[in-house]
Parts: C-alpha cells; structure tokens; sequence
C-alpha cells in the first residue's frame, strides 16, 4: 500500500496531514485527511472518523470545522476521507451537486455505471481503516465516527450496521430517512436502482430498530438550517430509535443553518463526547 504524502502541517501540537493512495475499492487515486495529536508521539491513539457532506471534499472539515484543537486535548486522531471517487469522468458524473461525484453517499453501488467505483461504504468500512492503522499510530480497538449531513447519514449507517466496530457515532444536521427525502431517493436510485428494499441497508432509520446499538447517539440539528424540513427531518430517526430503546439526545440548535459556522458552534462537545466513549475502560 503506497502512500503519498500531499502535505503536512504543525497544528495544536499535532500534524495535520493530506494524503493520496490508488485505492482498490473505488480503483482510483483517493485522497484523505488524518489529524495526528501530539499523544500519537508516543503510541496509538484512538480515531475519530469524519465524513462530509454533499459537494465537500477532504478539504473542508479540515479547514472549516475546528476540530482539531479538541482533538489535541483529548489525544485523538481524526481522518476525514473524500467524499467520492474523484478523476474519472461516468455519464453525468458531474452535473449535479447532490450525485455522482463529491455525493457518494457512502453507498457500494450496484447499478452500472457506479458500481464499478462508487464503493463508498466498502472503502470505508475495509480498506481505508486497513491502510491508516498501517501508516499511522491509530489504535484498531477504539474507533468512533461523525459526520455532517450526507457525511451524517454516512456514519450512522456505517455505526448501526457495524456496532461492534464503533464505540461511539454523532451527527451534525444528518440525512436520517434517505428512503424518504428527495436527496436520498434521487442517489439510492442511481446507485442502488429502483427496489427501495435494497435501501434498507443505508437508511438509518429503516437499520436502527434492530441495529443492537448501545451507546447513546448525540445530533444536533440547527433550526434555520434550509434543508431542515425537506431532507434531514432528524426527529423521524429520534422517534424510531426510541421506541427501539436506542437513546439519541437530538438537540435543535435556533438560529444556526446547515454550514461549517455551525458545526465549528458544537465541534467541542461533539469530540468530547467521542472521547468519553473511547478512553472509557470496558470489561472487567
Ligand atoms: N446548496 C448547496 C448544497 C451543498 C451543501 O450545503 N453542502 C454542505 C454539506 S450538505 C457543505 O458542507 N458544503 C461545503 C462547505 O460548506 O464547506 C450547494 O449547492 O452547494
């Protein structure tokens, strides 16, 4: 596994660093973004994934969110992948915002031509963690994930499909019942066709009853966010996941939209919530 190194920054003590590798899922160079804090000097450290949303690459969590601070302070490593296979040129690929490239939607496709690339969930689910615990000081056993929006929906679905895998997920302005909101049934039919029984497998909502997920899932949702109503509609997700005995704390934020101003508002006690889940001792 080649890694290149794009660059690398002193920050709060740590690196921030960009990085690009020819991935084997998506079968095109990707690039993400790993945050190392100053504890990683001296042993692996837990992880904190980040995934984005529609139209954002590795590039805006890193620049726009703030986070990397708090993960200093509680000894954390943040990785923020892309959001899409990138350089290829699929019919239609780039017409929109909201699918095809930079709206991967965390999906492995299965409709032609996307199949053969978009592999999003597999990518992240497999082959990126693999290739950061290599190259990296990242500690396999305590891992968490966050995300923003279709990157909000990204890791819920991958938390409620792999509990054993993440102590921890939160979500700032999620898509929870992509099944049911125009962003979502636009992508799903483009990537997984039109049997919506195949959605199920990436709809949070539809996964969270019989997901067996423990620990309590924080969201917070701004009020004057635009997209509130039409595509996030998070209480839909609240609802479900507490009649299933799921405990989600979600928090409408007034005032606050759907950009980076707001989740730069709430990235403290979002990292500290990971890092109460993932320094926590388990077992005996
Ligand atoms: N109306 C927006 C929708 C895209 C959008 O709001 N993207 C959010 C995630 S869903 C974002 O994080 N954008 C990048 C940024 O703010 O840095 C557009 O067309 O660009």
């Amino acid at each position: 596994m080649t890694l290149e190194t794009i660059s690398e920054q002193k920050c709060f003590g740590g690196v921030q660093g960009v990085y690009r590798h020819d991935s084997a899922e998506t079968k095109t160079p990707m690039r993400f973004a790993v945050y190392r804090p100053p504890q990683a000097e001296a042993g692996p450290v837990p992880v904190l994934w980040w995934l984005s949303g529609l139209t954002c690459t590795e590039e805006n969590f890193i620049t726009k969110a703030g986070a990397q601070r708090y993960a200093a302070e509680h000894g954390l490593m943040l990785v923020a992948p892309d959001t899409s296979p990138r350089g290829l040129d699929l019919p239609g690929e780039h017409d929109d915002y909201d699918f095809g490239s930079g709206a991967g939607f965390y999906v492995d496709a299965t409709e032609a031509p996307w199949s053969a690339h978009y592999r999003m969930y597999s990518y992240l689910l497999h082959e990126l963690p693999a290739l950061v615990a290599a190259q990296f000081p990242m500690d396999p056993a305590r891992q968490s994930i966050f995300g923003h929006s279709m990157g909000g929906h990204g890791a819920l679905v991958l938390a409620l499909r792999n509990p054993d895998r993440y102590r921890s997920v939160s979500a700032f302005a999620p898509i929870v019942a992509p099944s049911r909101v125009p962003w979502g049934e636009k992508a799903f039919t483009g990537y997984l066709g039109p049997d919506r029984a195949a959605w199920a497998a990436y709809d949070a909502t539809a996964l969270v009853p019989e997901s067996g997920w423990r620990t309590p899932i924080l969201i917070d949702q701004g009020e004057a966010d635009t997209f509130l109503d039409t595509q996030l509609t998070p209480e839909v997700f609240a609802d479900v996941a507490g009649h299933s005995g799921v405990s989600v704390t979600l928090r409408l934020q007034p005032g606050y939209d759907h950009s980076y101003y707001f989740i730069a508002t709430f990235m403290a006690e979002h990292v500290a919530h990971h890092a109460a889940a993932l320094t926590e001792r388990l077992g005996p």
